[in-house]
C-alpha cells in the first residue's frame, strides 16, 4: 500500500496523527438546472470530502450527469455555486480545470489520433513538458494494458479501450479530483479490474474520485462515501455504512431511499410470456 502522503502534499483518509482537515474536494451550494419544464437538478447542497472514493448513485433521470456536468464546468447552472478544492468553478475555471480530470458520459475523443498521440496532445494542452508526458503516457499505456494498441487510431478502439484511453487522458496531469461518469459501462470484467486497480492506487495517494453508477454492488465494493440522488434531489449522503444503515445491502437501502421498494414487476404485463 502506498504512503498516505505524497510529494503533492496530499493527505489520505483520516487515520491517526494530528492532521489539518483538508478542504472539501467539492462543495455544492444551492445548485439548480432546468431544461424547459423539466427540473433536472432541484437546488442541491452537498459537501464531498477529499481523499475518498465517492459514488454518486441514482435511478435513470435522477440528475447525476447534469450535476457532474455543472460541477466540472461543462454546463452552466441556472443558480447556485460549485467549489472544487476551494476554487469557484465558474468564477475561476482555469484554476479548477487544472486540478480536475474528467471522463464524461458519451466520451468524445480525437478519433484520428492514435492512443499515444492522443496522450501527447493532452500533455501539451495541460502544459506538461514533452519528456514528462512521454514518461507518464508510457506508464499509463502499460498499466492500462494499452501498450500493444498505442499506435492504433482511437476510432478503431473497442468500447473498453476507449474508456481506458479516456481515463489515461484524464489522469495524465495528476489531477486532485477525478470525475467519472459511468466509467465501467460497456467494459469487460478484465478491463474493469484494471481500471479499478488504477483508481484504488490513485485514491490511496490522497486524491479523490467521484463516479456515477447504477451498479450498487460495484459502488458498495469500491466506495467509502456515497450520495444518493433521485428526482433532482440528494436523498442521502455520507459514509457508505451510514447511508446503508440497517439495510442488508446498499441496493436495499437505495431502493428504499428512492421509493422503489414496492414497485410491482408489472401486473399489467399479463400478456408477456407463456401461452402463445
Ligand atoms: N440537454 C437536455 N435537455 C433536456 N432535458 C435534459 C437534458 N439533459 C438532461 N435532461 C433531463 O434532466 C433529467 C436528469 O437527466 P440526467 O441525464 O442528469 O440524469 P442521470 O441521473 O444522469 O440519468 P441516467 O442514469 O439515465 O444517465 C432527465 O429528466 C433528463 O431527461
Amino acid at each position: 500500500m502506498p504512503d498516505q502522503g505524497d510529494a503533492t502534499g496530499r493527505t489520505g483518509g483520516s487515520t491517526g496523527g494530528v492532521r489539518s482537515t483538508p478542504p472539501a474536494a467539492v462543495r455544492i451550494e444551492g445548485l439548480w438546472k432546468r431544461f424547459g419544464e423539466q427540473v433536472a437538478v432541484a437546488g442541491i447542497d452537498l459537501e464531498i470530502p477529499a481523499g475518498r472514493f465517492i459514488g454518486l448513485v441514482g435511478p435513470n433521470g435522477a440528475g447525476k450527469t447534469t450535476t457532474l456536468s455543472m460541477v466540472t464546468g461543462l454546463l452552466r447552472p441556472d443558480m447556485g455555486r460549485v467549489f472544487v478544492a476551494g476554487h469557484d468553478v465558474w468564477a475561476d475555471p482555469v484554476e479548477v480545470k487544472s486540478r480536475i480530470g474528467v471522463l464524461p458520459e458519451g466520451l468524445r475523443l480525437f478519433e484520428r489520433l492514435s492512443g499515444r498521440e492522443l496522450l501527447g496532445y493532452m500533455g501539451r494542452l495541460r502544459g506538461l513538458p514533452g519528456e514528462e508526458t512521454d514518461k507518464r503516457a508510457t506508464q499509463l499505456l502499460e498499466v492500462l494494458d494499452l501498450a500493444g494498441s498505442q499506435h492504433k487510431l482511437v476510432v478503431d478502439y473497442s468500447t473498453g479501450m476507449r474508456k481506458k484511453i479516456g481515463l489515461a487522458a484524464a489522469l495524465l496531469h495528476n489531477p486532485e479530483v477525478l470525475f467519472l461518469d459511468e466509467p465501467f459501462e460497456g467494459v469487460d470484467p478484465v478491463s474493469a479490474q484494471t481500471i479499478r486497480g488504477v483508481l484504488e492506487r490513485y485514491t490511496a495517494s490522497g486524491a479523490t474520485v467521484v463516479f456515477s453508477s447504477h451498479v450498487m454492488e460495484l459502488v458498495e465494493s469500491l466506495c467509502d462515501w456515497v450520495a444518493v440522488m433521485a428526482g433532482g434531489h440528494i436523498r442521502a449522503a455520507g459514509p457508505l455504512a451510514d447511508v446503508r444503515g440497517d439495510a442488508p445491502s446498499l441496493q436495499n437501502a437505495f431502493l428504499e431511499l428512492v421509493g422503489a421498494q414496492d414497485r410491482a414487476a408489472g401486473d399489467s404485463l399479463d400478456w408477456l410470456g407463456g401461452g402463445r
